[in-house]
């Protein structure tokens, strides 16, 4: 493997299709993994969600970032549960199918952070 392949970055990389049968990543390699996102991300204590909350000021922004992230669901085929209102939006990340956290998971959200830079 060479370094540049060592080096890919999550938001270089596409969501593969899961259909179970995996281990969900441990507390280590999830923390290793977050570690490569932007610190507004979280853990939860079972270390089987991964979450993030914005904070808009008004209903509107709300609504644009939770389109963003359906459009997002879709291109990459793994889907967030999204909770949004007035000033603010709720993204989790989980994989159903492992019932626990997946590489999935950190692509999704670092191409998340990709495009609210
Ligand atoms: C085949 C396809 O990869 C699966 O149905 C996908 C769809 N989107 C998904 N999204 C999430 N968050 N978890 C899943 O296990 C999942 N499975």
């Amino acid at each position: 493997m060479t370094t540049s392949e060592q080096t890919c970055t999550l938001s270089d990389r596409t969501c593969a299709p899961c259909s179970g049968g995996i281990p969900a990543l441990n507390r280590d390699a999830a923390s290793a993994h977050l570690a490569q996102l932007t610190s507004d991300w979280s853990l939860d204590a079972d270390a089987k969600t991964l979450s993030r909350h914005f904070k808009f000021k008004g209903f509107a922004k709300a609504t644009y970032l939770a389109n963003l992230c359906a459009w997002l669901a879709d291109q990459q085929g793994h889907h967030p549960d999204i909770r949004f209102g007035w000033g603010y939006v709720d993204v989790q990340l989980t994989t159903h199918e492992i019932d626990g956290l997946s590489e999935n998971d950190f692509i999704w959200a670092a191409k998340l952070d990709q495009l609210v830079v």
